[in-house]
């Protein structure tokens, strides 16, 4: 069955480790607490506070408590999704002032608009909160690539090693498991949307393979037509 559709992950896939490890997680340990304070009466905040409370099951935490459990979350780089929620608007923040810009590989901005052109449809799915990947994509280093996607899917489709996330994120897209391809960096990832029926691309970018799937170096060898 052709593909009609590519989904793609963000670290370590279209974007590099290190821009997420070295930049905008310390940039989000940084900002998270007064953010945090600041904000915590915020309908939207309050939120993920209340859901912070509920998953670390303590329904007493107070503000600061709650930025201890957040930051240790973010040292153990933990896909918590109120987590992600906060640390995306955290972010939004960053990228508005000019302080954070998008780190997006060359050969992915390259093949991400040459397959738009072509007619696939162009996906996003991460750990990171859907404003956080729009913003990454929005306010990149290559301009505002945000027009070349059609949609984003984060941990609110579920876990990214679960295959039930993928079987989701297909009916979303409202085509054949088949008729997708996915990229990601991660074994596990891969096992998932390949259960789910989703043909598969591994991204290795320093070298090696991601066993049982295709991998490739880099964004500029992946031909969607050989799937
Ligand atoms: C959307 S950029 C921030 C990435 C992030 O927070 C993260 O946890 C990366 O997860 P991914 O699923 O893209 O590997
Ligand atoms: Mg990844």
């Amino acid at each position: 069955m052709p593909i009609k559709a590519i989904l793609t992950d963000i670290e370590g896939t279209t974007s590099a480790v290190s821009f997420v490890f070295d930049v905008l997680f310390p940039y989000a340990a940084k900002h998270l607490p007064d953010f945090v304070r600041q904000h915590a009466t915020r309908a939207d905040v309050a939120e993920q506070l209340a859901a912070v409370r509920r998953d670390n099951n303590e329904p007493d935490a107070d503000v600061e408590r709650i930025i201890e459990i957040l930051l240790g979350w973010i040292a153990e780089d933990r896909k918590a999704t109120p987590l992600k929620a906060l640390q995306g608007m955290v972010w939004e923040q960053g990228y508005q002032a000019g302080q954070l810009k998008g780190h997006v590989y060359p050969d992915a901005v390259e093949a991400l608009k040459r397959w738009h052109q072509e007619g696939f449809k162009l996906f996003v799915y991460s750990s990171g909160s859907i404003q956080a990947q729009k913003l990454i994509f929005g306010c990149s280093e290559a301009g505002d690539l945000s027009p070349l996607f059609s949609d984003y899917f984060d941990t609110t489709s579920g876990p990214k090693r679960e295959a039930q996330s993928y079987q989701r994120i297909t009916q979303a897209i409202g085509l054949e498991a088949a008729q997708i391809l996915f990229l990601s960096d991660i074994v596990e990832e891969l096992d998932a949307a390949r259960t789910a029926g989703m043909a598969t691309c591994g991204l290795a970018r320093e070298g090696g393979e991601l066993a049982g799937h295709v991998t490739v170096d880099s964004f500029a060898r992946i031909d969607p037509s050989t799937f």
